[in-house]
């Protein structure tokens, strides 16, 4: 019997770039039963600041980040599948990052985390894994760094995947994706509380931290779910939202110009707030450069070496009003698979809300997922000729 929640050391841990991290540990939760034949096991990888959270427990529970996909009668069927999800290497909840002892009994690693790459996650998945005695896995899934490291696990690991499903992950970071990710963390950088990293706990770089997300904010969400939610709507005179409810890091303004007057603003803000308020600054780091880092042909090839290596099915799903990993960023990783002679199924999926619907819609997009995975006739073996659907706009 696999515990819901536990903590397993997958250390030491070589990384991909060079040197090695002496302690690792994996912070986990499961959900429904593990199979006598061991065929059910469905892996969930979550995006840059996720959690292993993805679902409650028990009525009472808090909500997970994909709480309406998972559980008894949802998509994803906890009555038949086993569902494990652990928090990345490198990050901030549980698993060991910059935010942990360097040492036992030292401060944090903070600014001196060691540079990881998604394979290095998926590397230490894997130790989990078999820690946990999961061998083959019917599923891995997972959007944006969770579909990075889901199409990392196909290639990787190929004959422990039987399915993968990458959603809204490119085939390797665009330079615009990184660009944005190094203002984001230059943003950081230029709060005098960042320290090089070496920050106390109870004073973080909050305003370096809430202006990445701001800016990343603008990458992950819809211009015409904006416009339909905010449109040029204005902040009513004397209310100040943030300075209201919040505060932790903005400072009243100086003068007119310096306040925000629009409804998007105080909305920024908001989730700049928000994030301040539950995430690692250090942790940002390490992960967005990790997305950067992110290309599967790497040693591989190319990306045709990559498609090549892949055995399980594969599903792409692709967001038509996606800015930061546009369509035709999943269509190079269709048509690769595709020329492999892979079984792929690629869906463009006609939605409002940006990058980021994967999490706006969790029962919709776990609909989708499970609809493919579990359609008459699927079989794990590849297909000579992939399978390509199209919904929406943006046909193959
Ligand atoms: C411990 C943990 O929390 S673990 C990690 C959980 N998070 C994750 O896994 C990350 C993935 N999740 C996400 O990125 C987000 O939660 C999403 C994308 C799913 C949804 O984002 P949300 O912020 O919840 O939704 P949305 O963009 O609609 O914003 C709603 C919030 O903005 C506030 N808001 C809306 N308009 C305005 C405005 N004009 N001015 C100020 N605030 C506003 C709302 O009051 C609401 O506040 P609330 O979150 O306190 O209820
Ligand atoms: N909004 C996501 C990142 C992009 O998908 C998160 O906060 O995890």
């Amino acid at each position: 019997m696999i515990p819901c929640r536990g903590l397993v050391e997958v250390g030491p841990l070589p990384l991909e770039q060079g040197g090695h991290l002496p302690r690792a540990e994996l912070a986990y939760e499961t959900w429904g039963r593990w199979d006598p034949q061991r065929q059910n096991a469905i892996l969930i990888c979550h995006a840059l600041t996720g959690d292993a959270h993805v679902a409650s427990h028990h009525p009472g529970d808090r909500p997970g980040w994909w709480e309406a996909a998972v559980g008894p009668g949802r998509p994803i069927d906890t009555r038949r599948w086993f569902v494990i999800c652990s928090n990345v290497l490198g990050g901030c909840y549980g698993s060991t990052g910059p935010a942990s002892p360097e040492e036992a009994g030292h401060g944090p690693w903070g600014g001196r985390f060691p540079v990881i790459t998604v394979r290095d996650m998926v590397h230490a998945q894997r130790r989990l894994l078999d820690a946990l005695g999961i061998g083959r896995l019917a599923l891995v899934v997972g959007g944006s760094l969770g579909g990075m490291q889901a199409l990392e696990w196909a290639v990787t690991y190929p004959e422990r995947v039987g399915a993968a499903a990458v959603l809204a992950a490119p085939p390797a970071a665009s330079p615009h994706a990184i660009a944005w990710n190094e203002v984001q963390r230059q943003a950081i950088f230029a709060d005098p509380a960042w320290q090089g990293g070496d920050y106390p706990a109870a004073r973080p770089p909050r305003r370096g931290l809430a202006l990445a997300r701001m800016l990343a904010m603008t990458t992950y969400r819809g211009r015409e779910e904006w416009e339909a939610r905010f449109g040029r709507e204005e902040v009513p005179a004397g209310a100040d939202p943030v300075a209201q409810r919040l505060g932790s890091y903005a400072t009243a303004p100086a003068g007119p110009a310096e306040a925000f007057r629009f409804q998007i603003e105080s909305y920024l803000h908001y989730q700049g707030e928000k994030l301040v308020r539950r995430f690692d600054p250090a942790t940002y780091v390490t992960l967005t450069r990790a997305m950067d880092l992110h290309d599967v042909g790497r040693g591989r090839g190319g990306l045709e070496g990559a498609a090549a290596r892949v055995q399980g099915r594969m599903y792409v799903l692709s967001i038509t009003s996606d800015l930061l990993y546009p369509v035709d960023e999943q269509r190079r990783l269709v048509q690769a698979l595709r020329r492999a002679g892979k079984n792929v199924t690629w869906q463009v999926w006609k939605a409002p809300w940006g990058h980021d619907s994967f999490l706006v819609d969790p029962a919709g997009v776990a609909r989708r997922v499970m609809d493919w995975l579990e359609e008459p006739g699927a079989t794990a073996a590849p297909a000579q000729a992939g399978a390509v659907a199209a919904v929406g706009e943006g046909r193959p």
